[in-house]
């Protein structure tokens, strides 16, 4: 035998003795937590065999099995933990080796934006956090409220009057809009109009869906495998399309500047995201990452309110006597046909109760995932090796019966403040929590409560007929944010005007 082939041999055997030891580290590390039976080195695979993007996420919670404490899972060497007991979820979000965001899931938000605050860590992201902050001041959220009250008042006009349909698709339209005149120009060009929001809707319409699609099927997890399937090169040539529209948006807007249209004068105006971002002149974001933070916002920012809406009017469209609270509210605060004003907002106050409700039983966001990306950790008193993903069930803290009087019901004055008091921090939060909590909270309230307010007294809400009858059962899939499978179907019936209005 050669002393190459020897050489050789001897390496193999290295590589497979280090494998296999690491493998049984693994699997005794997987097996000390909760879980469903799983195999070596597959873990819970199987699980997920066949499984479409609609019930991938119904299958996560059947792995979870509704267990108080940490529940594990694991694929192909990757340890889930799922943490459901908002104890345990203050841990995670507190804790100083869980702060980064988990490689699995955030890792496919990469591969549209490398750049994105959702996704980044440590110094980078504080630096974007630092230059997006001055874009969510009250001050500028109240200048934007014309913009939400005028495409609020254009859903309404786009809804099909007295037709069963698709609601979310209208509701997309609507958050794309005015994420598109809050965040990059205030007015909406023919150009942008006619060519840039089909690019942004389309966006929309397939990038969520790829995250699970990749998620559990490895043969497509390197980028530079799924970038060779069809699917892959088409969101590259969307992206590319975006991409060109913001940085000829940009460009002119440097022009515009150098122009010498002083800074005051867009500050005093109403300065969109893009904007912002491009007259920081201390720490300036390279144009690649403002870019990469457009198209990440695009989800966090419009997917995220698509589906709150999406579920409050199908939840509305069960609950007459909610609608008729509602009513009765924004009457009293808008009057009959009203513009909704920054002042009202606070005044809408059981809108913002039925929001928080149905963010409650139904969140944009079920699950978010946290890493310990760089080292391993303890948890619960057992090892957890690095690069370990903790899921933070925000849908089971959600729906905790030590937490909740009556969980399943949907009850928006569980809100009121005398029934608020004493409530675990941790076991309400749909906009999750800690530094990384989300930055757009406010934003996504006053657009939701204009939307309502705008909605409700033009319209009855009516179900169809579709068998799901009760909110608590409502059937649920997760991309980048929940939604029901097939869509959101509800009846817009025009109320009659009243004598006063
Ligand atoms: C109902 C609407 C919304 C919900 C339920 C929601 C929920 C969340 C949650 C749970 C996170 C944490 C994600 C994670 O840890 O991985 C988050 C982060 C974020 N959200 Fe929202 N969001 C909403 C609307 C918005 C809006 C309107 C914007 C912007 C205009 C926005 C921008 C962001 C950003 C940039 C982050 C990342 C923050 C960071 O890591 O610094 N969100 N959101």
């Amino acid at each position: 035998m050669s002393a190459a082939v020897l050489l050789f041999a001897a390496l193999a055997t290295v590589v497979a003795s280090w494998l296999i030891l690491a493998s049984v580290k693994f699997r005794r590390a997987e097996l000390a937590f909760d879980g469903e039976p799983s195999l070596p080195v597959l873990g819970n695979m199987l699980s997920f065999l066949g499984a479409t993007e609609d019930d991938i996420f119904g299958r996560m919670l059947g792995l979870w099995g509704g267990r108080r404490h940490v529940a594990r899972f694991s694929v192909l060497g990757r340890l889930m933990l799922v943490v459901s007991d908002p104890d345990d979820i203050e841990k995670v979000i507190r804790g100083k080796d869980t702060q980064s965001k988990s490689r699995f899931f955030y890792e496919f938000l990469e591969y549209f934006s490398k750049n994105g605050s959702v996704t980044i860590n440590g110094g980078e992201w504080r630096a974007h956090r630092k230059a997006l902050t001055p874009a969510f001041h009250s001050e500028l959220l109240d200048k934007y409220q014309d913009v939400f009250d005028e495409e609020a008042k254009a859903f309404a006009t786009r809804v099909r009057p007295g037709e069963a349909h698709d609601v979310l698709r209208s509701l997309r339209t609507g958050s794309a809009r005015s994420f598109f005149r809050t965040s990059l120009v205030t007015d909406m060009t023919s150009e942008a109009e006619q060519l840039f929001l089909p690019v942004l809707l389309e966006v929309l319409e397939v990038c969520p869906r790829i995250i699970l699609h990749r998620a559990f099927r490895p043969w497509v997890w390197p980028d530079a495998l799924f970038s060779l399937t069809s699917l892959g090169r088409h969101v590259r040539d969307l992206l590319a399309e975006v991409d060109e529209f913001t940085l000829d948006l940009m460009n002119k807007f440097r022009s515009k500047l150098a122009a010498g249209a002083g800074e005051d004068a867009f500050i005093k105006e109403r300065p969109t995201l893009v904007e912002i971002l491009l007259q920081d002149s201390d720490s300036p974001l390279p144009d690649r990452h403002i870019m990469d933070e457009l198209i990440i916002f695009t989800g966090a920012a419009i997917e995220t309110t698509v589906s709150s809406l999406g579920w409050t009017f199908k939840t509305l469209s069960l609950r007459p006597d909610v609608q008729d609270r509602l009513l009765e509210e924004v009457t009293g605060v808008v009057g009959p046909a009203g513009a909704v004003l920054p002042e009202h907002l606070p005044r809408l106050e059981y809108t913002e109760r039925v929001i928080k409700e149905s963010l409650r039983l139904m969140p944009a966001i079920p699950l978010i995932g946290r890493s310990n990306l760089h080292a391993p950790t303890t948890f619960d008193g057992k090892h957890v090796p690095k690069g370990s993903t903790f899921l933070v069930n925000m849908f089971g803290a959600h729906r905790d019966p030590r937490h909740w009087e009556e969980p399943l019901k949907f009850d928006p004055d569980r809100w009121l403040p005398e029934r608020s008091q004493g409530r675990h921090r941790y076991a309400y939060m749909p906009f999750s929590a800690g530094p990384r909590n989300c930055i757009g909270g406010r934003y996504a309230m006053a657009y939701m409560k204009t939307l309502l307010a705008t909605v409700i007294p033009a319209y009855r809400v009516d179900p169809v007929d579709d068998g799901h009858t009760d909110p608590a059962t409502f059937p649920m899939a997760m991309d980048v944010s929940s939604r029901m499978p097939g869509g959101v179907h509800v009846v817009f019936t025009p109320r009659q005007p009243t004598a006063s209005s």
